[in-house]
Protein backbone atom coordinates (compact mmCIF):
# COMPACT_ATOMS: atom_id res chain seq x y z
CA UNK A 1 0.00 0.00 0.00
CA UNK A 2 1.46 3.30 -1.28
CA UNK A 3 0.43 7.03 0.49
CA UNK A 4 -0.13 9.32 -1.11
CA UNK A 5 -0.91 13.15 -0.14
CA UNK A 6 -2.34 15.47 -2.03
CA UNK A 7 -1.80 19.53 -1.65
CA UNK A 8 -4.23 20.99 -3.67
CA UNK A 9 -7.27 20.01 -5.24
CA UNK A 10 -7.27 16.77 -7.75
CA UNK A 11 -9.61 15.98 -10.24
CA UNK A 12 -11.72 12.69 -8.62
CA UNK A 13 -10.97 11.42 -12.10
CA UNK A 14 -6.90 11.41 -11.74
CA UNK A 15 -7.07 9.63 -8.12
CA UNK A 16 -9.64 7.00 -9.26
CA UNK A 17 -6.93 5.91 -11.26
CA UNK A 18 -5.09 5.18 -7.71
CA UNK A 19 -6.69 2.46 -6.80
CA UNK A 20 -8.17 1.94 -3.06
CA UNK A 21 -6.32 -1.63 -2.67
CA UNK A 22 -3.14 -0.06 -3.70
CA UNK A 23 -3.21 3.51 -2.64
CA UNK A 24 -4.25 5.50 0.27
CA UNK A 25 -5.10 9.18 -0.51
CA UNK A 26 -4.25 11.03 2.45
CA UNK A 27 -4.40 14.82 2.86
CA UNK A 28 -2.53 15.00 6.46
CA UNK A 29 -0.09 12.50 5.98
CA UNK A 30 3.37 12.93 7.71
CA UNK A 31 4.83 9.97 5.73
CA UNK A 32 3.52 9.81 2.32
CA UNK A 33 5.20 8.04 -0.43
CA UNK A 34 3.85 9.92 -3.61
CA UNK A 35 2.80 13.79 -3.62
CA UNK A 36 0.59 15.34 -6.04
CA UNK A 37 0.20 19.06 -6.54
CA UNK A 38 -0.76 21.49 -8.30
CA UNK A 39 0.61 25.50 -7.58
CA UNK A 40 1.13 25.28 -3.85
CA UNK A 41 4.70 26.34 -3.01
CA UNK A 42 6.90 23.16 -1.43
CA UNK A 43 9.80 25.52 -1.43
CA UNK A 44 9.40 26.05 2.16
CA UNK A 45 8.13 22.19 2.86
CA UNK A 46 10.25 19.57 5.22
CA UNK A 47 10.75 16.96 2.45
CA UNK A 48 9.65 13.22 4.37
CA UNK A 49 12.61 10.70 4.10
CA UNK A 50 9.54 8.63 3.33
CA UNK A 51 8.75 10.69 -0.10
CA UNK A 52 9.61 8.57 -3.36
CA UNK A 53 7.87 11.12 -6.02
CA UNK A 54 6.23 13.80 -6.65
CA UNK A 55 3.79 14.18 -9.41
CA UNK A 56 3.12 18.34 -10.62
CA UNK A 57 -0.38 17.83 -12.13
CA UNK A 58 0.61 20.68 -14.72
CA UNK A 59 3.39 22.11 -16.43
CA UNK A 60 5.75 24.98 -14.27
CA UNK A 61 7.72 23.20 -11.50
CA UNK A 62 8.62 26.21 -10.44
CA UNK A 63 7.35 25.87 -7.41
CA UNK A 64 8.92 22.84 -6.27
CA UNK A 65 12.69 22.20 -4.77
CA UNK A 66 14.10 19.96 -7.81
CA UNK A 67 17.94 20.53 -6.97
CA UNK A 68 16.90 19.19 -2.79
CA UNK A 69 14.60 16.50 -4.81
CA UNK A 70 17.19 15.40 -6.61
CA UNK A 71 20.20 15.03 -4.07
CA UNK A 72 17.47 13.34 -1.73
CA UNK A 73 16.45 10.62 -5.10
CA UNK A 74 12.95 11.72 -5.43
CA UNK A 75 11.39 12.08 -8.67
CA UNK A 76 9.31 14.83 -9.58
CA UNK A 77 6.94 14.42 -13.03
CA UNK A 78 5.51 17.14 -14.96
CA UNK A 79 1.92 16.77 -17.11
CA UNK A 80 3.54 18.12 -20.48
CA UNK A 81 1.03 19.42 -23.02
CA UNK A 82 -1.99 18.25 -20.73
CA UNK A 83 -3.45 21.91 -19.99
CA UNK A 84 -2.01 23.27 -22.72
CA UNK A 85 -5.12 23.74 -24.87
CA UNK A 86 -6.69 25.57 -21.81
CA UNK A 87 -3.77 27.90 -21.62
CA UNK A 88 -3.96 28.56 -25.68
CA UNK A 89 -7.91 29.44 -25.66
CA UNK A 90 -7.54 31.62 -21.93
CA UNK A 91 -4.75 33.74 -24.64
CA UNK A 92 -6.48 33.67 -27.70
CA UNK A 93 -8.97 35.17 -25.23
CA UNK A 94 -7.14 37.77 -24.34
CA UNK A 95 -5.52 38.75 -27.27
CA UNK A 96 -8.92 39.66 -28.60
CA UNK A 97 -10.44 40.67 -25.13
CA UNK A 98 -7.25 42.96 -24.45
CA UNK A 99 -7.12 44.56 -27.79
CA UNK A 100 -10.76 45.47 -27.82
CA UNK A 101 -10.84 46.71 -24.18
CA UNK A 102 -13.24 44.35 -23.72
CA UNK A 103 -12.93 44.21 -19.35
CA UNK A 104 -13.36 47.72 -19.33
CA UNK A 105 -16.19 48.14 -21.67
CA UNK A 106 -18.07 45.34 -19.77
CA UNK A 107 -17.59 47.27 -16.77
CA UNK A 108 -18.65 50.33 -18.31
CA UNK A 109 -21.85 48.95 -19.24
CA UNK A 110 -22.57 47.10 -16.14
CA UNK A 111 -22.91 51.09 -14.82
CA UNK A 112 -25.69 51.54 -17.12
CA UNK A 113 -27.94 49.67 -14.96
CA UNK A 114 -31.08 51.54 -14.01
CA UNK A 115 -30.87 54.33 -16.12
CA UNK A 116 -33.74 54.95 -19.20
CA UNK A 117 -31.35 55.50 -21.49
CA UNK A 118 -29.54 52.74 -22.13
CA UNK A 119 -29.59 52.31 -25.49
CA UNK A 120 -28.68 56.21 -26.57
CA UNK A 121 -26.05 56.16 -23.30
CA UNK A 122 -24.39 52.54 -25.47
CA UNK A 123 -24.45 54.29 -28.82
CA UNK A 124 -22.43 57.86 -27.31
CA UNK A 125 -20.34 55.89 -25.18
CA UNK A 126 -18.74 53.28 -27.24
CA UNK A 127 -16.55 55.24 -28.66
CA UNK A 128 -14.11 55.32 -25.99
CA UNK A 129 -13.44 51.13 -26.26
CA UNK A 130 -12.22 51.35 -29.82
CA UNK A 131 -9.49 49.08 -29.98
CA UNK A 132 -7.60 47.12 -33.32
CA UNK A 133 -8.55 44.03 -34.93
CA UNK A 134 -5.65 41.27 -34.88
CA UNK A 135 -6.79 40.48 -38.54
CA UNK A 136 -2.93 41.25 -40.55
CA UNK A 137 -1.09 42.72 -37.14
CA UNK A 138 2.04 40.78 -35.48
CA UNK A 139 2.71 38.62 -32.76
CA UNK A 140 5.55 37.69 -31.46
CA UNK A 141 5.84 34.44 -29.36
CA UNK A 142 8.26 33.96 -26.97
CA UNK A 143 8.70 29.92 -26.19
CA UNK A 144 6.54 27.33 -28.68
CA UNK A 145 6.31 24.66 -26.74
CA UNK A 146 3.22 22.77 -25.80
CA UNK A 147 1.14 26.42 -25.38
CA UNK A 148 3.54 28.99 -27.42
CA UNK A 149 3.15 26.50 -30.47
CA UNK A 150 -0.56 26.68 -29.91
CA UNK A 151 -1.51 30.10 -29.70
CA UNK A 152 1.02 30.57 -33.05
CA UNK A 153 -0.70 28.48 -34.45
CA UNK A 154 -4.49 29.89 -33.63
CA UNK A 155 -2.83 33.30 -34.34
CA UNK A 156 -2.06 32.38 -37.86
CA UNK A 157 -5.80 30.82 -38.46
CA UNK A 158 -6.89 34.49 -37.18
CA UNK A 159 -4.82 36.16 -40.04
CA UNK A 160 -1.93 37.30 -37.90
CA UNK A 161 1.19 37.55 -39.20
CA UNK A 162 2.90 35.07 -36.55
CA UNK A 163 7.11 35.75 -35.50
CA UNK A 164 8.17 32.75 -33.19
CA UNK A 165 11.61 32.68 -30.75
CA UNK A 166 13.08 29.47 -28.81
CA UNK A 167 16.56 28.72 -29.15
CA UNK A 168 15.72 25.28 -27.30
CA UNK A 169 12.34 23.88 -29.57
CA UNK A 170 11.80 20.59 -29.50
CA UNK A 171 11.43 18.43 -32.37
CA UNK A 172 7.97 17.50 -31.87
CA UNK A 173 6.78 21.08 -31.24
CA UNK A 174 8.67 22.26 -34.23
CA UNK A 175 6.49 19.75 -36.19
CA UNK A 176 3.16 20.84 -34.59
CA UNK A 177 4.09 24.43 -35.76
CA UNK A 178 2.11 26.04 -38.81
CA UNK A 179 5.04 26.82 -41.31
CA UNK A 180 3.97 30.16 -41.43
CA UNK A 181 5.04 31.16 -38.25
CA UNK A 182 8.24 32.52 -39.19
CA UNK A 183 11.32 31.74 -36.92
CA UNK A 184 13.33 34.74 -35.33
CA UNK A 185 16.82 33.38 -33.90
CA UNK A 186 17.06 36.63 -31.44
CA UNK A 187 14.73 38.64 -29.35
CA UNK A 188 15.62 41.83 -31.09
CA UNK A 189 15.16 40.18 -34.87
CA UNK A 190 11.29 39.90 -33.12
CA UNK A 191 10.31 42.59 -30.62
CA UNK A 192 10.28 45.49 -33.13
CA UNK A 193 8.19 44.34 -35.25
CA UNK A 194 5.45 43.24 -32.56
CA UNK A 195 2.38 44.69 -32.14
CA UNK A 196 1.23 42.12 -29.49
CA UNK A 197 3.59 39.75 -27.96
CA UNK A 198 3.53 36.65 -25.55
CA UNK A 199 5.30 34.56 -23.37
CA UNK A 200 5.41 30.74 -22.88
CA UNK A 201 8.68 29.88 -21.13
CA UNK A 202 9.29 28.23 -17.82
CA UNK A 203 10.21 30.64 -15.02
CA UNK A 204 14.11 29.50 -14.19
CA UNK A 205 16.44 31.72 -13.28
CA UNK A 206 17.78 32.76 -16.49
CA UNK A 207 14.37 33.72 -17.48
CA UNK A 208 13.43 35.49 -14.91
CA UNK A 209 12.71 39.19 -16.19
CA UNK A 210 12.63 38.58 -20.01
CA UNK A 211 10.60 41.09 -20.59
CA UNK A 212 12.34 43.65 -19.00
CA UNK A 213 13.44 47.85 -19.52
CA UNK A 214 16.07 46.86 -22.16
CA UNK A 215 13.76 44.67 -23.86
CA UNK A 216 10.45 46.89 -24.00
CA UNK A 217 12.84 49.38 -25.34
CA UNK A 218 13.35 47.41 -28.45
CA UNK A 219 9.84 46.54 -29.13
CA UNK A 220 7.24 49.19 -31.43
CA UNK A 221 5.78 51.71 -29.44
CA UNK A 222 2.25 50.77 -28.20
CA UNK A 223 2.83 47.18 -28.12
CA UNK A 224 -0.05 44.74 -26.12
CA UNK A 225 1.97 42.36 -24.01
CA UNK A 226 0.61 38.86 -22.62
CA UNK A 227 2.25 37.17 -19.67
CA UNK A 228 -0.11 33.72 -19.08
CA UNK A 229 2.92 31.98 -17.92
CA UNK A 230 4.50 33.28 -14.95
CA UNK A 231 4.63 36.80 -13.10
CA UNK A 232 8.30 36.53 -12.69
CA UNK A 233 9.09 36.67 -16.06
CA UNK A 234 7.95 40.52 -16.51
CA UNK A 235 10.30 42.95 -14.29
CA UNK A 236 6.50 44.72 -13.36
CA UNK A 237 8.29 48.27 -12.35
CA UNK A 238 9.77 48.30 -15.90
CA UNK A 239 6.51 47.33 -17.42
CA UNK A 240 4.57 49.70 -15.42
CA UNK A 241 7.00 52.72 -16.61
CA UNK A 242 6.90 51.54 -20.44
CA UNK A 243 3.13 51.73 -19.85
CA UNK A 244 3.34 54.97 -18.32
CA UNK A 245 5.11 56.01 -21.38
CA UNK A 246 2.64 54.99 -24.10
CA UNK A 247 5.64 52.22 -24.97
CA UNK A 248 3.22 49.88 -23.94
CA UNK A 249 -0.17 50.06 -24.39
CA UNK A 250 -2.05 47.25 -22.54
CA UNK A 251 -0.44 44.29 -20.46
CA UNK A 252 -2.78 40.96 -19.52
CA UNK A 253 -1.66 39.06 -17.14
CA UNK A 254 -2.67 35.86 -15.11
CA UNK A 255 -0.65 36.59 -12.20
CA UNK A 256 -1.76 39.72 -10.06
CA UNK A 257 0.06 40.80 -7.86
CA UNK A 258 0.13 44.22 -5.62
CA UNK A 259 1.66 47.09 -7.96
CA UNK A 260 -0.09 44.97 -10.87
CA UNK A 261 -3.72 45.87 -9.97
CA UNK A 262 -5.89 48.71 -10.23
CA UNK A 263 -3.76 50.15 -13.27
CA UNK A 264 -5.10 51.26 -16.29
CA UNK A 265 -4.10 49.23 -19.15
CA UNK A 266 -3.36 46.51 -16.96
CA UNK A 267 -6.12 43.65 -16.35
CA UNK A 268 -5.21 40.44 -14.78
CA UNK A 269 -7.24 37.03 -14.21
CA UNK A 270 -6.46 35.16 -11.16
CA UNK A 271 -3.90 32.02 -13.03
CA UNK A 272 -6.57 30.71 -14.69
CA UNK A 273 -4.85 29.34 -17.32
CA UNK A 274 -5.84 25.85 -16.88
CA UNK A 275 -8.73 25.89 -14.91
CA UNK A 276 -11.22 23.71 -17.31
CA UNK A 277 -12.51 20.59 -16.51
CA UNK A 278 -10.63 18.98 -19.31
CA UNK A 279 -7.30 20.24 -18.44
CA UNK A 280 -7.56 19.67 -14.68
CA UNK A 281 -8.88 15.93 -15.79
CA UNK A 282 -5.98 15.34 -18.38
CA UNK A 283 -3.40 16.65 -15.76
CA UNK A 284 -4.73 14.48 -12.89
CA UNK A 285 -4.81 11.40 -14.75
CA UNK A 286 -1.54 11.54 -16.10
CA UNK A 287 0.56 12.76 -12.94
CA UNK A 288 -1.31 10.01 -11.01
CA UNK A 289 -0.26 7.24 -13.66
CA UNK A 290 3.20 8.70 -13.32
CA UNK A 291 3.23 8.21 -9.92
CA UNK A 292 1.82 4.93 -9.76
CA UNK A 293 4.19 3.55 -12.65
CA UNK A 294 6.92 4.72 -10.66
CA UNK A 295 6.01 4.00 -7.38
CA UNK A 296 4.72 0.22 -8.83
CA UNK A 297 7.31 -0.64 -11.51
CA UNK A 298 9.93 1.85 -11.05
CA UNK A 299 9.20 3.60 -14.73
CA UNK A 300 9.70 7.02 -15.05
CA UNK A 301 7.94 9.07 -17.91
CA UNK A 302 8.09 12.72 -17.54
CA UNK A 303 9.97 13.80 -15.29
CA UNK A 304 11.99 16.68 -14.90
CA UNK A 305 14.91 15.97 -12.64
CA UNK A 306 15.70 12.36 -13.44
CA UNK A 307 16.37 10.75 -17.26
CA UNK A 308 13.00 8.62 -18.55
CA UNK A 309 13.69 5.09 -17.81
CA UNK A 310 10.55 2.74 -18.89
CA UNK A 311 10.72 -0.98 -19.49
CA UNK A 312 8.04 -3.73 -19.24
CA UNK A 313 8.88 -6.16 -16.32
CA UNK A 314 10.56 -9.01 -16.92
CA UNK A 315 10.39 -11.43 -14.08
CA UNK A 316 11.58 -11.84 -10.88
CA UNK A 317 12.21 -8.83 -8.51
CA UNK A 318 13.29 -5.60 -10.31
CA UNK A 319 15.57 -3.22 -8.64
CA UNK A 320 15.63 0.80 -9.06
CA UNK A 321 18.73 2.93 -8.05
CA UNK A 322 18.69 6.34 -8.43
CA UNK A 323 22.78 7.42 -7.80
CA UNK A 324 25.14 9.85 -8.75
CA UNK A 325 26.24 9.56 -12.48
CA UNK A 326 29.78 8.78 -11.83
CA UNK A 327 32.14 6.16 -12.64
CA UNK A 328 32.10 3.05 -11.36
CA UNK A 329 28.72 3.08 -10.45
CA UNK A 330 27.63 0.68 -13.09
CA UNK A 331 30.40 -2.11 -12.09
CA UNK A 332 29.68 -1.85 -8.38
CA UNK A 333 25.80 -2.29 -8.51
CA UNK A 334 26.48 -5.12 -10.62
CA UNK A 335 29.67 -6.86 -8.74
CA UNK A 336 26.93 -6.64 -5.68
CA UNK A 337 24.52 -8.58 -7.58
CA UNK A 338 26.72 -11.09 -8.78
CA UNK A 339 28.10 -11.70 -5.57
CA UNK A 340 24.61 -12.39 -4.66
CA UNK A 341 24.11 -15.38 -7.36
CA UNK A 342 21.41 -12.81 -8.94
CA UNK A 343 21.14 -13.46 -12.38
CA UNK A 344 20.28 -9.37 -14.41
CA UNK A 345 17.61 -10.37 -16.69
CA UNK A 346 17.14 -6.73 -17.82
CA UNK A 347 18.74 -3.86 -17.48
CA UNK A 348 19.23 -0.22 -17.87
CA UNK A 349 20.85 2.90 -17.30
CA UNK A 350 20.52 6.83 -18.15
CA UNK A 351 21.72 9.74 -16.99
CA UNK A 352 20.59 12.96 -16.82
CA UNK A 353 23.74 15.68 -15.32
CA UNK A 354 24.67 14.87 -12.66
CA UNK A 355 22.26 11.59 -11.67
CA UNK A 356 21.71 8.66 -13.08
CA UNK A 357 19.21 6.18 -12.88
CA UNK A 358 19.68 2.15 -13.01
CA UNK A 359 16.88 -0.07 -13.29
CA UNK A 360 17.85 -3.98 -13.49
CA UNK A 361 15.10 -6.93 -13.82
CA UNK A 362 16.83 -9.97 -11.70
CA UNK A 363 16.12 -13.88 -10.99
CA UNK A 364 17.20 -15.40 -7.86
CA UNK A 365 16.99 -15.29 -3.89
CA UNK A 366 17.10 -11.69 -2.89
CA UNK A 367 18.48 -11.05 0.46
CA UNK A 368 17.47 -9.44 3.48
CA UNK A 369 20.84 -7.45 3.42
CA UNK A 370 21.06 -6.52 -0.56
CA UNK A 371 19.32 -3.10 -0.61
CA UNK A 372 21.42 -1.81 2.39
CA UNK A 373 24.69 -3.41 0.00
CA UNK A 374 23.44 -1.81 -2.48
CA UNK A 375 22.67 1.60 -0.76
CA UNK A 376 26.51 1.42 0.66
CA UNK A 377 27.58 1.82 -2.72
CA UNK A 378 29.33 5.65 -2.93
CA UNK A 379 27.17 6.85 -5.95
CA UNK A 380 23.82 5.53 -4.42
CA UNK A 381 20.72 8.08 -3.23
CA UNK A 382 18.28 5.97 -2.90
CA UNK A 383 17.60 2.65 -3.91
CA UNK A 384 14.07 -0.12 -4.15
CA UNK A 385 13.60 -3.55 -4.74
CA UNK A 386 10.10 -4.23 -6.14
N1 LIG B 1 -1.32 30.25 -16.53
C1 LIG B 1 -1.38 28.95 -16.30
O1 LIG B 1 -2.29 28.46 -15.65
C2 LIG B 1 -0.33 28.06 -16.87
C3 LIG B 1 0.94 28.51 -17.06
N2 LIG B 1 1.88 27.68 -17.59
C4 LIG B 1 3.23 28.22 -17.76
O2 LIG B 1 3.58 28.15 -19.13
C5 LIG B 1 4.89 27.62 -19.25
C6 LIG B 1 5.02 26.93 -20.58
O3 LIG B 1 4.20 25.78 -20.61
P1 LIG B 1 4.29 24.73 -21.81
O4 LIG B 1 4.20 25.41 -23.11
O5 LIG B 1 3.32 23.65 -21.49
O6 LIG B 1 5.78 24.20 -21.59
P2 LIG B 1 6.76 23.57 -22.67
O7 LIG B 1 7.87 22.97 -21.89
O8 LIG B 1 6.01 22.71 -23.63
O9 LIG B 1 7.31 24.84 -23.48
C7 LIG B 1 8.22 25.75 -22.98
C8 LIG B 1 9.04 26.25 -24.15
O10 LIG B 1 9.84 27.31 -23.71
C9 LIG B 1 11.08 27.22 -24.41
N3 LIG B 1 12.10 28.00 -23.73
C10 LIG B 1 12.78 27.70 -22.59
N4 LIG B 1 13.61 28.69 -22.28
C11 LIG B 1 13.46 29.63 -23.24
C12 LIG B 1 14.06 30.90 -23.46
N5 LIG B 1 14.97 31.38 -22.62
N6 LIG B 1 13.67 31.61 -24.54
C13 LIG B 1 12.74 31.13 -25.38
N7 LIG B 1 12.15 29.93 -25.23
C14 LIG B 1 12.50 29.20 -24.16
C15 LIG B 1 11.35 25.73 -24.44
O11 LIG B 1 12.29 25.40 -25.46
C16 LIG B 1 9.97 25.18 -24.72
O12 LIG B 1 9.76 25.03 -26.11
C17 LIG B 1 5.02 26.69 -18.04
O13 LIG B 1 6.38 26.49 -17.69
C18 LIG B 1 4.26 27.42 -16.97
O14 LIG B 1 5.11 28.32 -16.29
C19 LIG B 1 1.60 26.41 -17.98
C20 LIG B 1 0.34 25.91 -17.82
C21 LIG B 1 -0.73 26.67 -17.19
O1 LIG C 1 0.58 24.02 -15.18
C1 LIG C 1 1.01 25.12 -14.80
O2 LIG C 1 2.20 25.48 -14.91
C2 LIG C 1 0.09 26.07 -14.19
O3 LIG C 1 0.47 27.21 -13.96
C3 LIG C 1 -1.26 25.64 -13.83
O4 LIG C 1 -1.39 25.83 -12.46
P1 LIG C 1 -2.63 25.19 -11.66
O5 LIG C 1 -2.50 23.71 -11.82
O6 LIG C 1 -3.86 25.73 -12.30
O7 LIG C 1 -2.45 25.64 -10.25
Amino acid sequence: MYTIKTLNAISPVGLAKLPASQFEIDNEAAAPQGILVRSADMHEMPLPESLLAIARAGAGTNNIPIEECTNAGIVVFNTPGANANAVAELVVGALIAGSRNMVDAVQWAQGLKGRDTIAKDVEKGKKQFVGPELRGKTLGVIGLGAIGARVANAAVSLGMEVLGYDPYISIDAAWSLSRSVQHCVTLGDMLPRCDYLTIHVPYLPTTRHTINAQTLAMCKDGVRVLNFARGELVDNAALLDALDSGKVAHYFCDFPTEELLGVKGVECTPHLGASTPESETNCAVMAAAELSDYLKNGNITHSVNLPDVSQPRVGGRRICIIHKNAPGAISAITGILTAAHLNIENMVNKSKKDIAYTLLDVTGEISDTLAAELSGIEPAIRVRIL
